[in-house]
């Protein structure tokens, strides 16, 4: 494909990249008093308010964004996608997380089959295993109801379901059906992170979740291996099927570790990693926990965002105006960086995971036909829970580099506290500063304003707020496991947009693949070394000698399931 097919050679793209100079011309202060201008920049969808008035944009260019989209065939690629195709070409799988949230009698195809029959087959698998383990039907080895869940996986098979669990773990409803029982999340290969997950733990009243799509990650199998030791050294080798289930497509490695195949919830090639959190991946765990009914909830809600998505002219479609202001951002005004910020402590797990998302699927270097790109793709994604966050990096975000926020706020808490004597509810508290950011930063203040509050004058320069700093906000109306499906399916949905203008495959990742093949070189080389004594040998002179340091000065770890029981 040519280097002409590329979006920045179209007149959308051209037309926006001289507007951006208009734009430099107006401070978001004058913006903001356009009440007209403001008003359209709200957006309104089962009670979320969306609100973009603080982008460094005009109506003009929004419009613009709205042909760039065309130019770039969004709206076929939104109907491609949901319609099935292989839209991941270089994988040649379709991409249906979507399908995973349906409503049972949904018809959604790929390859010809209606996919939302084989989720319902799985789906209606869960509600069945997860309420025999709550209700004690199903015991461990010798007999006890297993009211603890070690969930074994990592990136897609870990990030999602962590910021849902960590996120109805405050939530009433998810409060009271949880009672009496813990969910835990075993990722990195660090054994620090298996002796912190496995502390406090029996084997005897655990169930081990190993989740991998294609059961092969190296980190998740071996801390699988470790978990089975651990409970197979405590209980003997026949407890594992009691013990151990597993969420994978690959059901043939499934077995062959030892897991009962009847123990095994299925998923399909055509889910990302990243987008599995609504598939076994993320439902089983949760609904361990919290009961199938509340994930059911949380399924719902996605589901409400994905007809919106799908449905919705562009100018009321949040992902798709979110995915637009974020390619204006970074393609355009030039800002590389996103902060993601929830002002709600129950999602201080949604930044990492929408962190993967976002950079996973974005960051390419080559459009979707294998052109290499002469622009820039993906933002690089942080975020903190506020108000934590504004006691650590905000100072940045104020007087030092330009860092479009998202600002995230409930409007019912799920745990309000309101003292005597207060001036405000703790929530209030809290809120304050989620409206008070915003024009913080887009505002900021001048050296006038400053010397009209009498400030010495050589300070002048330090307490000046440039402003002009843009940021969008969002007010969900709670945190229901409702509404935590909606918010993961807007940033998803938001983040295929910016692939769809981009022109690049949001749904692949070949660029984790280089490191872990050389880390597979060093482990044959750590393994030689250590156990016949051989040389390094094939590595830089840097590798080399850093791995005879590690090689020379670690201590020796006797092989001793012993080892793996907790230290903690
Ligand atoms: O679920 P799996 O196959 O263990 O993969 C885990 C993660 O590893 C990755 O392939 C990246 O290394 C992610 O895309 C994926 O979510």
């Amino acid at each position: 494909m040519a280097s002409s097919s590329l979006i920045c050679n179209t007149e959308a793209w051209k037309d926006l990249k001289v507007h951006v100079e208009d734009i430099k011309k107006t401070h978001l202060r004058e913006l903001m008093s356009d009440a007209e201008r403001c008003k359209s920049m709200l957006v309104e969808f089962d009670d979320n308010l969306f609100d973009y008035s603080r982008q460094q944009a005009t109506v003009e260019t929004v419009n613009k964004l709205f042909n760039l989209a065309e130019a770039a065939c969004v709206k076929e690629k939104i109907n491609r996608m949901f319609n099935g195709e292989a839209i991941n070409s270089t994988e040649n799988r379709s991409v249906l997380h979507v399908a995973l949230r349906a409503p049972r009698d949904a018809v959604i195809n790929s390859d010809g089959k209606n996919v939302v029959r084989d989720v319902w087959t799985v789906l209606d698998k869960i509600q069945e295993f997860s309420e025999r383990v709550r209700s004690g039907a199903w015991v461990g080895a010798t007999g006890k109801p297993l009211k603890d869940v070690v969930a074994i996986g990592i990136g897609g098979s870990y990030l999602g379901p962590l910021f849902v669990h960590t996120a109805l773990q405050t939530d009433p409803e998810a409060i009271e059906s949880a009672r009496g029982r813990q969910l835990r999340f075993l990722a990195n290969v660090d054994p620090i992170d298996v002796a912190k997950n496995i502390a406090g733990l029996s084997p005897e009243t655990t169930l081990v979740v190993v989740v991998s799509k294609t059961f092969t990650t190296a980190e998740t199998m071996l801390n699988a291996r470790t978990l089975r030791e651990w409970i197979s050294s405590a209980l003997g080798p026949q407890a594992v099927t009691k013990h151990m289930v597993a969420v994978s497509t690959n059901l043939t490695l499934v077995e062959k570790f030892g897991i009962d195949p009847n123990n095994a919830f299925a998923f399909w090639d055509w889910v990302g990693g990243r987008y599995s959190v609504c598939s076994a991946v993320g439902v089983l765990p949760l609904s361990l926990q919290y009961g199938f009914s509340i994930v059911e909830k949380f399924l719902k809600g996605a589901w409400s965002i994905d007809q919106h998505f799908y449905s919705a002219p562009f100018e009321k479609n949040i992902p798709v105006l979110l995915g637009l202001l974020s390619v204006w951002n970074v393609s355009f005004l030039g800002y590389p960086a996103r902060a993601i910020l929830p002002y709600s402590q129950a999602l201080e797990k949604f930044a990492p995971h929408i962190q993967q998302v976002s950079m996973e699927s974005n960051g390419k270097g080559v459009s979707i036909d294998g052109v290499p790109l002469p622009y820039e793709t993906g933002e690089i994604d942080f975020g903190e829970p506020g108000t934590n966050g504004q006691h650590s990096f905000y100072q940045l975000i104020h007087q030092g580099r330009v860092i479009p926020c998202d600002f995230i706020g409930i409007v019912n808490s799920q745990q309000p506290i309101n003292l005597e004597g207060e001036v405000v509810s703790n929530h209030d508290e809290l809120m304050s500063n989620f409206f008070a950011q915003p024009d913080a930063l887009a505002y900021g203040k001048t050296p006038e304003q400053l010397l009209i509050e009498n400030v010495p004058q050589h300070l002048v320069p330090h307490k000046t707020f440039p402003g002009n700093r843009p940021s969008i906000s969002l007010l969900l109306p709670s945190l229901s496991a409702y509404n935590i499906g909606q918010l993961l399916a807007i940033y998803e949905h938001r983040i295929a947009v910016e692939g769809f203008v981009w022109g690049i495959n949001s749904f692949d990742q070949w660029g984790v693949e280089l490191g872990k093949s050389l880390a597979s070189q060093i482990r044959k080389q750590l393994h030689a070394s250590r156990k016949k004594g051989e040389p390094i040998e094939g590595f830089n002179f840097s590798t080399r000698t850093m791995l005879s340091r590690y090689l020379q000065v670690s201590a020796h770890v006797p092989s001793d399931p012993s080892t793996v029981l907790p230290k903690v």
